[in-house]
């Protein structure tokens, strides 16, 4: 647990630290004022028990008398005033701290979800491909959200507590140091002993918390995402008693961390009250039952015990809080120090110039490629040429490697040997981002938000900066202006959630508009016309194949129609390059490519 809070701690920007030993600051001052608070109950007390106090020689006397008062009573009600004055003082402290302390908790949590976010965006296509979405979505949502309301929000708790329990007891010890020690090693051994047989127990629920929270996510995920296919197979029923019984095993591990934390505040109360019994007959044995002795120790202990009890209970409860929910941490802790790293690189990155285009051939050169989890390459040793404005067609069955091809172009991923060169310039890292901007991609299926037409097409800017006449250019490329003139709302109308309300085709139309919208000068189509009708997809294959000799086109492609009239199409097989040559001449010359273009 300690590791946890040095992690966390290491994890806090300047900024966050320099709040954090401010707020430090302010805990220390609220433990102060509470305890002048308490402190200043005990001559009030003491002169309630015994007025004459007024008349003796002691600190009493000497207020008495150095104030003017001659009426005793009088001097009660001043002192009683005070008293009042220092715990609405202490009062106030404490709100204020407890307030700033819960703002900085919750901004640290919402910060560690931006975080995340930030970093899941950020990283490559590969980490994505091989990582769930649900695991992602859950430590965004649900594991940032546990670790602000469980461990960060509990350990500030914690924090001001821990010092006010500390100076409280250094002040019961000092005042009565027989008394204080043997009621506060009751307390402490009976907190220690408590947590050590929880401590296990907890450590698990916090893990089945976990767990369940992933299944949960998955089951949304696949449940909502796959509804249509759930409604004609009828197989809501695996999906609701998954989903019911991964709810069961959360509430059930949730419920018990919470209880073991909150249920021992009743044994603990009654172990207080016994102390205070114990006290009394303690005090009246040793003191001849004189309520001028009696009176203030008891006052001072009453109210250490009514600020101490449940400073030891919120300790505790904290402790066992942030153990019950350490396992959240750890899900989401490597991704969050890996993106503190990240972003150090980056302001690194965004000091170089960034030019904004590149054009030209593209050379692949001995390039091969192997996913991790994989012991077969998808490609091998593959040497191919894009060449600019021209039309290049990528064919080859299924599993050939065609996607991955198409990943390496895009830079999703990198060769894990070979390069990649642009107009005679090396893709790397540093110029990835330039060469992605020259790039537009249509793949197989198009995501929409559930935003508008216009919307879709400029995804991803920002409303204000879309401009129109570019977006009905690029829907009039893509063969979409006759179905947006007949819509009321023309570029305006929504297309619902993943784009429920347009057909198929319209959507991979809208896929098409978008690739087209920045006017890129690679445009690749990952069969992106198998959606369509006959009659669409040889307008759409006709708009492609218009802008040969303006851009350069890649075409991917299943149904070897679509690439006829390409200027050269290179045959994948295996992850490599078996044959090249126009669709006539593959024809003539590969079997296998015949054999495939005749069932096409
Ligand atoms: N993210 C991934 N992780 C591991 N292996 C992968 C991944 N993506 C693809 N592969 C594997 O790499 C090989 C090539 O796949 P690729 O998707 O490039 O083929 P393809 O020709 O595009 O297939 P299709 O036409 O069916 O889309 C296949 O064996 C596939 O199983």
């Amino acid at each position: 647990m300690i590791k946890v809070i040095v992690q966390l701690f290491s994890l806090l920007t300047v900024d966050q630290r320099n709040k954090f030993y401010l707020l430090q600051c302010l805990v220390v001052c609220m433990a102060i004022m509470e305890m002048a608070g308490i402190a200043s109950i005990a001559p009030f007390m003491a002169l309630v028990g015994n007025i004459s106090l007024v008349y003796e020689d002691n600190f009493i006397g000497y207020m008495y008398t150095r104030f003017g008062f001659t009426d005793p009573y009088e001097f009660l009600f001043f002192v009683g005033l005070i008293v009042l004055a220092a715990l609405a003082i202490s009062a106030f402290v404490s709100m204020i701290t407890v307030w700033k302390l819960a703002m900085f908790a919750a901004q640290i949590g919402t910060e560690i979800g931006d975080q995340l976010y930030m970093y899941y965006m950020r990283q490559s296509w590969l980490f994505h491909s091989n990582t769930s979405t649900a695991e992602l979505t859950k430590n965004i949502s649900s594991e940032s959200i546990r670790i602000t309301d469980q461990i960060i929000q509990p350990l500030m708790q914690m924090n001001s507590r821990f010092v006010l329990a500390l100076f409280l007891t250094i002040g019961i010890v000092v005042y009565k140091p027989l008394v204080a020690l043997v009621a506060v090693s009751i307390f402490l051994i009976a907190y220690l002993i408590l947590f050590r047989l929880v401590r296990i127990k907890l450590a698990i629920n916090g893990q089945i918390i976990s767990t369940s929270l992933t299944n949960r996510f998955k089951l949304l995920n696949e449940g909502l995402g796959g509804i249509k296919d759930i409604l004609l197979l009828n197989r809501q029923k695996y999906f609701v008693d998954e989903f019911k019984e991964s709810g069961r095993q959360f509430s059930r591990a949730r419920g018990r961390t919470n209880a073991l934390w909150q249920v021992p505040r009743y044994f603990m109360e009654f172990l207080a009250f016994g102390a205070m019994i114990s006290l009394v007959l303690y005090l009246i044995s040793s003191n001849n039952g004189e309520l001028g002795v009696i009176l203030p120790v008891l006052a001072v202990y009453g109210f250490v015990g009514f600020k101490l009890l449940p400073a030891f209970q919120l300790i505790y409860g904290s402790i066992s809080q942030i153990k019950g929910n350490v396992a959240a941490f750890e899900s989401v802790s490597e991704h969050l120090f890996l993106s503190q790293r990240e972003e150090a690189d980056e302001k690194l990155e965004s000091n170089e110039s960034v030019k904004p285009f590149l054009e030209g051939d593209v050379v692949f050169k001995n390039v091969s490629f192997t996913y991790p989890n994989k012991y077969k390459p998808a490609l091998t040793e593959v040497d191919l040429i894009f060449p600019a404005k021209k039309t290049v067609g990528v064919v080859g069955a299924s599993g050939s490697g065609k996607s991955t091809l198409i990943d390496i172009l895009l830079c999703l991923i990198s060769p894990a040997k070979g390069s990649m060169a642009v107009n005679g310039i090396d893709i790397s890292s540093e110029n990835k981002r330039t060469w992605q901007n020259s790039i537009g991609f249509v793949p197989q299926s198009i995501f929409l938000t559930d935003g508008t037409i216009k919307q879709n097409v400029a995804f991803g800017v920002p409303e204000s900066d879309i401009e129109s006449d570019k977006v009905k250019a690029a829907l009039k490329l893509a063969q979409l202006d006759d179905y947006i003139e007949t819509l009321d709302l023309g570029i305006d109308t929504p297309v619902g959630e993943r784009g429920v309300q347009l057909s198929g085709g319209q959507r991979q139309r809208i896929g098409i508009a978008r690739a087209l919208y920045d006017n890129a000068s690679v445009l690749v189509f990952d069969e992106a016309t198998s959606a369509l009708d006959g009659i669409t997809e040889r307008m759409i294959m006709e708009s492609i194949h218009s802008l040969s000799g303006k851009k350069s086109v890649v075409l991917i492609a299943h149904r070897l129609q679509t690439v006829k009239k390409c200027d050269v199409i290179y045959f994948i097989d295996n992850g490599k390059v078996v044959s090249t040559g126009t669709f006539d001449e593959l024809y003539e010359n590969s079997s296998q490519f015949r054999k495939m273009a005749d069932h096409s």
